[in-house]
Protein backbone atom coordinates (compact mmCIF):
# COMPACT_ATOMS: atom_id res chain seq x y z
CA UNK A 1 0.00 0.00 0.00
CA UNK A 2 1.67 3.60 -0.90
CA UNK A 3 -0.84 5.12 1.32
CA UNK A 4 -3.83 4.68 2.95
CA UNK A 5 -5.65 7.60 1.00
CA UNK A 6 -4.18 7.05 -2.01
CA UNK A 7 -6.53 5.50 -4.95
CA UNK A 8 -3.96 3.05 -6.60
CA UNK A 9 -6.74 3.07 -9.58
CA UNK A 10 -5.99 6.85 -10.64
CA UNK A 11 -1.99 6.06 -10.68
CA UNK A 12 0.62 4.58 -12.25
CA UNK A 13 3.86 4.42 -11.15
CA UNK A 14 6.83 6.43 -12.88
CA UNK A 15 9.11 3.35 -12.82
CA UNK A 16 12.69 5.57 -14.03
CA UNK A 17 13.92 5.87 -10.95
CA UNK A 18 14.85 3.38 -7.83
CA UNK A 19 13.40 5.65 -5.06
CA UNK A 20 14.17 5.01 -1.31
CA UNK A 21 12.22 7.50 0.55
CA UNK A 22 9.78 8.90 -2.09
CA UNK A 23 7.17 7.44 -4.33
CA UNK A 24 6.75 8.98 -7.72
CA UNK A 25 3.17 8.70 -9.82
CA UNK A 26 1.37 10.22 -12.51
CA UNK A 27 -2.15 10.53 -13.02
CA UNK A 28 -3.68 7.77 -15.13
CA UNK A 29 -5.90 10.18 -16.70
CA UNK A 30 -4.57 14.14 -16.37
CA UNK A 31 -0.85 15.84 -16.43
CA UNK A 32 -0.92 15.77 -12.45
CA UNK A 33 1.91 14.33 -11.11
CA UNK A 34 2.02 13.08 -7.36
CA UNK A 35 5.53 13.07 -4.96
CA UNK A 36 5.51 11.87 -1.61
CA UNK A 37 7.69 11.20 1.23
CA UNK A 38 7.62 7.78 2.29
CA UNK A 39 9.18 7.86 5.48
CA UNK A 40 5.57 7.58 7.68
CA UNK A 41 7.48 6.11 10.62
CA UNK A 42 9.62 9.34 11.61
CA UNK A 43 6.75 11.80 10.17
CA UNK A 44 8.17 11.93 6.87
CA UNK A 45 11.55 13.57 7.65
CA UNK A 46 13.92 14.37 4.86
CA UNK A 47 17.61 12.69 5.55
CA UNK A 48 20.30 13.93 2.49
CA UNK A 49 18.83 11.09 0.05
CA UNK A 50 15.61 11.76 0.53
CA UNK A 51 16.11 15.38 -0.94
CA UNK A 52 18.11 13.97 -3.48
CA UNK A 53 15.44 11.71 -4.52
CA UNK A 54 13.05 14.92 -4.31
CA UNK A 55 15.19 17.23 -6.70
CA UNK A 56 15.38 14.28 -8.86
CA UNK A 57 11.33 13.78 -9.06
CA UNK A 58 10.75 17.61 -9.36
CA UNK A 59 13.25 18.18 -11.70
CA UNK A 60 12.23 15.14 -14.23
CA UNK A 61 8.41 16.30 -13.61
CA UNK A 62 9.56 19.76 -14.82
CA UNK A 63 10.40 18.14 -17.81
CA UNK A 64 7.10 16.84 -19.19
CA UNK A 65 5.33 18.76 -21.00
CA UNK A 66 2.23 17.09 -20.69
CA UNK A 67 2.19 17.91 -17.36
CA UNK A 68 1.02 21.24 -15.01
CA UNK A 69 0.57 20.29 -11.34
CA UNK A 70 2.72 18.75 -9.25
CA UNK A 71 1.29 17.17 -5.74
CA UNK A 72 3.35 16.92 -2.82
CA UNK A 73 2.22 15.11 -0.09
CA UNK A 74 3.27 12.60 2.68
CA UNK A 75 2.54 8.79 2.95
CA UNK A 76 0.71 7.00 6.07
CA UNK A 77 -0.11 6.66 8.47
CA UNK A 78 2.52 5.91 10.43
CA UNK A 79 2.95 1.92 10.97
CA UNK A 80 4.06 2.31 14.60
CA UNK A 81 1.30 4.69 15.53
CA UNK A 82 -0.80 5.58 13.15
CA UNK A 83 0.21 9.10 13.07
CA UNK A 84 -0.08 11.08 10.40
CA UNK A 85 2.43 13.49 7.97
CA UNK A 86 3.42 15.94 5.67
CA UNK A 87 6.65 16.28 6.44
CA UNK A 88 8.70 16.63 9.83
CA UNK A 89 11.49 18.41 8.52
CA UNK A 90 15.57 17.47 8.19
CA UNK A 91 15.46 14.15 10.13
CA UNK A 92 17.58 15.38 13.48
CA UNK A 93 19.55 12.10 14.10
CA UNK A 94 21.67 12.30 11.30
CA UNK A 95 22.82 16.16 11.85
CA UNK A 96 25.55 16.67 11.72
CA UNK A 97 28.25 19.47 12.48
CA UNK A 98 27.80 21.12 9.11
CA UNK A 99 24.83 19.48 8.06
CA UNK A 100 22.91 16.52 7.45
CA UNK A 101 24.54 13.53 7.02
CA UNK A 102 24.15 10.58 4.44
CA UNK A 103 23.55 7.42 6.73
CA UNK A 104 24.02 3.79 5.67
CA UNK A 105 25.45 4.96 2.39
CA UNK A 106 29.32 3.65 3.10
CA UNK A 107 30.68 5.74 -0.48
CA UNK A 108 28.80 8.88 0.83
CA UNK A 109 29.50 8.80 4.33
CA UNK A 110 32.45 10.78 4.24
CA UNK A 111 30.77 13.67 2.00
CA UNK A 112 30.36 16.98 4.00
CA UNK A 113 26.77 17.56 5.48
CA UNK A 114 24.23 18.59 3.12
CA UNK A 115 21.01 21.68 3.84
CA UNK A 116 20.01 21.18 -0.22
CA UNK A 117 16.39 21.07 0.78
CA UNK A 118 17.00 24.91 0.19
CA UNK A 119 17.65 23.90 -3.73
CA UNK A 120 14.62 21.93 -3.42
CA UNK A 121 12.29 24.94 -2.43
CA UNK A 122 14.23 27.00 -5.22
CA UNK A 123 13.32 24.40 -7.73
CA UNK A 124 9.28 24.59 -6.32
CA UNK A 125 9.72 28.37 -6.65
CA UNK A 126 10.76 28.32 -10.61
CA UNK A 127 9.60 25.32 -11.86
CA UNK A 128 7.19 26.52 -14.78
CA UNK A 129 3.98 24.52 -12.91
CA UNK A 130 1.43 24.58 -10.21
CA UNK A 131 2.93 22.71 -7.22
CA UNK A 132 0.52 22.03 -4.17
CA UNK A 133 1.20 20.88 -1.36
CA UNK A 134 -1.37 18.28 0.57
CA UNK A 135 -1.08 18.32 3.68
CA UNK A 136 -2.24 15.18 5.75
CA UNK A 137 -0.55 15.74 8.85
CA UNK A 138 2.21 17.27 10.52
CA UNK A 139 3.71 19.86 8.40
CA UNK A 140 6.44 20.88 11.05
CA UNK A 141 10.12 22.30 10.71
CA UNK A 142 12.11 22.04 6.63
CA UNK A 143 8.53 20.35 6.38
CA UNK A 144 6.60 23.73 7.31
CA UNK A 145 9.06 25.38 5.22
CA UNK A 146 8.37 23.31 1.76
CA UNK A 147 4.50 24.23 2.53
CA UNK A 148 5.43 27.99 2.78
CA UNK A 149 6.85 27.53 -0.85
CA UNK A 150 4.50 25.51 -2.29
CA UNK A 151 2.15 27.69 -4.80
CA UNK A 152 -1.44 26.09 -3.35
CA UNK A 153 -1.80 23.91 0.11
CA UNK A 154 -4.52 21.85 0.74
CA UNK A 155 -4.95 20.35 4.42
CA UNK A 156 -6.95 17.65 6.17
CA UNK A 157 -9.28 18.71 8.29
CA UNK A 158 -8.55 16.58 11.21
CA UNK A 159 -5.17 15.77 10.38
CA UNK A 160 -3.03 18.81 9.40
CA UNK A 161 -1.30 20.05 11.90
CA UNK A 162 1.45 23.46 11.16
CA UNK A 163 4.45 23.91 13.81
CA UNK A 164 7.82 25.61 13.42
CA UNK A 165 10.26 23.83 15.99
CA UNK A 166 13.59 25.78 13.58
CA UNK A 167 14.61 27.32 17.27
CA UNK A 168 14.06 24.53 19.25
CA UNK A 169 16.31 22.88 17.52
CA UNK A 170 18.57 25.44 16.67
CA UNK A 171 17.86 25.72 12.61
CA UNK A 172 16.61 28.70 10.98
CA UNK A 173 15.05 28.95 7.67
CA UNK A 174 15.46 32.61 7.10
CA UNK A 175 14.48 32.62 2.78
CA UNK A 176 11.03 31.59 2.08
CA UNK A 177 10.48 29.50 5.25
CA UNK A 178 10.36 32.95 7.65
CA UNK A 179 10.75 35.82 5.25
CA UNK A 180 7.79 34.90 2.43
CA UNK A 181 5.96 33.24 5.16
CA UNK A 182 5.36 37.17 7.05
CA UNK A 183 4.27 38.03 3.24
CA UNK A 184 1.85 35.36 2.99
CA UNK A 185 0.35 35.73 6.69
CA UNK A 186 1.63 39.47 7.94
CA UNK A 187 4.90 40.03 10.11
CA UNK A 188 3.28 39.81 13.79
CA UNK A 189 1.99 35.91 12.73
CA UNK A 190 4.88 35.17 11.07
CA UNK A 191 6.79 35.81 14.35
CA UNK A 192 4.43 34.15 16.27
CA UNK A 193 5.23 31.09 14.41
CA UNK A 194 8.78 31.03 14.66
CA UNK A 195 8.70 32.80 18.30
CA UNK A 196 6.22 30.93 20.23
CA UNK A 197 6.38 27.91 18.19
CA UNK A 198 2.93 27.37 18.98
CA UNK A 199 0.80 24.00 16.60
CA UNK A 200 -2.07 25.46 14.34
CA UNK A 201 -5.07 23.35 13.23
CA UNK A 202 -5.66 23.55 9.03
CA UNK A 203 -8.42 25.57 9.81
CA UNK A 204 -6.70 28.42 11.62
CA UNK A 205 -4.12 27.71 9.25
CA UNK A 206 -6.60 28.60 6.75
CA UNK A 207 -7.54 32.18 8.41
CA UNK A 208 -4.30 32.70 8.72
CA UNK A 209 -3.88 32.94 4.82
CA UNK A 210 -1.04 30.24 4.33
CA UNK A 211 -3.73 27.29 3.97
CA UNK A 212 -6.16 27.71 0.98
CA UNK A 213 -8.57 24.86 2.22
CA UNK A 214 -9.70 22.51 4.45
CA UNK A 215 -10.58 19.21 3.72
CA UNK A 216 -12.06 16.38 5.43
CA UNK A 217 -9.40 13.74 5.66
CA UNK A 218 -11.21 11.12 3.26
CA UNK A 219 -11.37 13.40 0.33
CA UNK A 220 -8.13 14.85 0.49
CA UNK A 221 -6.44 13.55 -2.52
CA UNK A 222 -9.62 13.43 -4.73
CA UNK A 223 -9.93 17.22 -4.50
CA UNK A 224 -6.22 17.42 -4.91
CA UNK A 225 -6.55 15.70 -8.35
CA UNK A 226 -9.55 17.83 -9.05
CA UNK A 227 -7.27 20.81 -8.19
CA UNK A 228 -4.84 19.14 -10.85
CA UNK A 229 -7.49 18.62 -13.12
CA UNK A 230 -8.79 22.59 -13.03
CA UNK A 231 -5.03 23.61 -13.68
CA UNK A 232 -4.08 21.13 -16.45
CA UNK A 233 -7.48 22.78 -18.56
CA UNK A 234 -5.74 26.27 -18.25
CA UNK A 235 -3.33 28.05 -20.49
CA UNK A 236 0.21 26.47 -20.15
CA UNK A 237 1.64 29.97 -20.93
CA UNK A 238 -0.44 32.08 -18.91
CA UNK A 239 0.07 29.75 -15.87
CA UNK A 240 3.63 30.06 -16.17
CA UNK A 241 3.80 33.76 -17.19
CA UNK A 242 1.58 34.08 -13.90
CA UNK A 243 3.58 31.75 -11.55
CA UNK A 244 6.88 34.46 -12.92
CA UNK A 245 4.53 37.43 -12.01
CA UNK A 246 3.49 36.66 -8.53
CA UNK A 247 6.65 35.64 -8.02
CA UNK A 248 8.91 38.63 -9.35
CA UNK A 249 8.16 41.15 -6.64
CA UNK A 250 9.69 39.02 -4.31
CA UNK A 251 12.44 37.51 -6.18
CA UNK A 252 14.05 40.64 -7.12
CA UNK A 253 16.90 40.31 -9.75
CA UNK A 254 16.57 36.95 -9.92
CA UNK A 255 12.27 37.30 -10.44
CA UNK A 256 12.69 39.46 -13.65
CA UNK A 257 15.36 37.05 -14.93
CA UNK A 258 13.12 33.96 -14.97
CA UNK A 259 9.80 36.01 -15.82
CA UNK A 260 12.01 37.94 -18.85
CA UNK A 261 13.64 34.34 -20.03
CA UNK A 262 9.63 33.37 -20.17
CA UNK A 263 9.07 36.48 -22.28
CA UNK A 264 12.63 35.98 -24.87
CA UNK A 265 10.98 32.75 -25.24
CA UNK A 266 7.58 34.16 -26.87
CA UNK A 267 9.75 36.39 -28.51
CA UNK A 268 11.99 33.63 -30.10
CA UNK A 269 8.33 32.44 -31.36
CA UNK A 270 7.39 35.42 -33.66
CA UNK A 271 8.56 35.60 -37.12
CA UNK A 272 10.19 38.80 -35.93
CA UNK A 273 12.58 36.65 -34.12
CA UNK A 274 13.10 33.52 -37.16
CA UNK A 275 13.97 36.27 -39.22
CA UNK A 276 17.03 37.77 -36.92
CA UNK A 277 18.27 34.23 -36.80
CA UNK A 278 18.00 33.31 -40.27
CA UNK A 279 19.31 36.54 -41.47
CA UNK A 280 22.05 35.81 -39.75
CA UNK A 281 22.05 32.17 -40.35
CA UNK A 282 22.26 33.32 -44.51
CA UNK A 283 24.75 35.90 -44.16
CA UNK A 284 22.24 38.59 -45.00
CA UNK A 285 21.15 42.29 -43.17
CA UNK A 286 17.95 41.52 -41.49
CA UNK A 287 14.64 42.71 -43.17
CA UNK A 288 12.27 43.81 -39.85
CA UNK A 289 10.10 46.13 -41.86
CA UNK A 290 6.86 44.53 -41.56
CA UNK A 291 7.48 44.04 -38.27
CA UNK A 292 5.69 46.61 -36.05
CA UNK A 293 6.84 49.10 -33.33
CA UNK A 294 3.70 47.84 -31.06
CA UNK A 295 2.32 50.43 -28.65
C1 LIG B 1 6.60 16.19 14.13
C2 LIG B 1 6.26 16.09 15.60
C3 LIG B 1 5.58 17.36 16.09
C4 LIG B 1 5.28 14.90 15.74
O1 LIG B 1 4.97 14.70 17.09
P1 LIG B 1 4.19 13.35 17.50
O2 LIG B 1 3.00 13.18 16.64
O3 LIG B 1 3.98 13.40 18.97
O4 LIG B 1 5.17 12.15 17.11
P2 LIG B 1 6.59 11.76 17.73
O5 LIG B 1 6.38 10.61 18.66
O6 LIG B 1 7.30 12.93 18.21
O7 LIG B 1 7.32 11.24 16.41
C5 LIG B 1 7.11 9.95 15.87
C6 LIG B 1 8.44 9.37 15.50
O8 LIG B 1 9.00 10.17 14.46
C7 LIG B 1 10.29 10.63 14.85
N1 LIG B 1 10.52 11.95 14.26
C8 LIG B 1 9.63 12.93 14.11
N2 LIG B 1 10.19 13.99 13.54
C9 LIG B 1 11.48 13.67 13.31
C10 LIG B 1 12.57 14.36 12.74
N3 LIG B 1 12.45 15.61 12.24
N4 LIG B 1 13.75 13.73 12.68
C11 LIG B 1 13.89 12.47 13.14
N5 LIG B 1 12.88 11.75 13.69
C12 LIG B 1 11.70 12.35 13.78
C13 LIG B 1 10.23 10.69 16.35
O9 LIG B 1 11.52 10.69 16.91
C14 LIG B 1 9.43 9.41 16.66
O10 LIG B 1 10.29 8.32 16.53
P3 LIG B 1 10.18 7.07 17.54
O11 LIG B 1 11.35 6.20 17.19
O12 LIG B 1 8.86 6.44 17.20
O13 LIG B 1 10.21 7.65 18.92
C15 LIG B 1 7.50 15.81 16.45
O14 LIG B 1 7.98 14.52 16.15
C16 LIG B 1 8.60 16.79 16.23
O15 LIG B 1 8.58 17.87 16.79
N6 LIG B 1 9.57 16.41 15.41
C17 LIG B 1 10.78 17.19 15.20
C18 LIG B 1 10.50 18.32 14.25
C19 LIG B 1 11.78 19.08 13.97
O16 LIG B 1 12.34 19.69 14.85
N7 LIG B 1 12.23 19.07 12.71
C20 LIG B 1 13.47 19.68 12.31
C21 LIG B 1 13.35 21.18 12.14
S1 LIG B 1 14.83 21.88 11.50
C22 LIG B 1 14.73 21.51 9.86
O17 LIG B 1 13.84 20.91 9.37
C23 LIG B 1 15.89 22.02 9.10
C24 LIG B 1 15.80 21.59 7.68
C25 LIG B 1 16.79 22.20 6.82
O18 LIG B 1 17.51 21.46 6.24
C26 LIG B 1 16.98 23.63 6.67
C27 LIG B 1 18.26 24.08 6.84
C28 LIG B 1 18.58 25.38 6.63
C29 LIG B 1 17.60 26.28 6.24
C30 LIG B 1 16.33 25.85 6.03
C31 LIG B 1 15.99 24.55 6.30
C32 LIG B 1 14.57 24.25 6.20
O19 LIG B 1 13.92 24.34 7.25
O20 LIG B 1 14.08 23.89 5.14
Amino acid sequence: MVSELFDADRWEPIDDFDFQDLTYHRAVDSGTVRIAFDRPEVRNAFRPGTVDELYDALDHAKRQTDVGCILLTGNGPSPKDGGWAFCSGGDQTIRGEDGYQYEGDEERASEQGRLHILEVQRLIRHIPKVVVCVVPGWAVGGGHSLHVVCDLTLASEEHAKFLQTDPDVASYDAGFGSAYLAKQIGQKKAREVFFLGKTYSAEEAAEMGMVNEVVSHEELEETALEWGDRINSKSPTAMRMLKYAFNMTDDGMIGQQVFAGEATRLGYMTDEAKEGRDAFVEGREPEFDDYPWHY
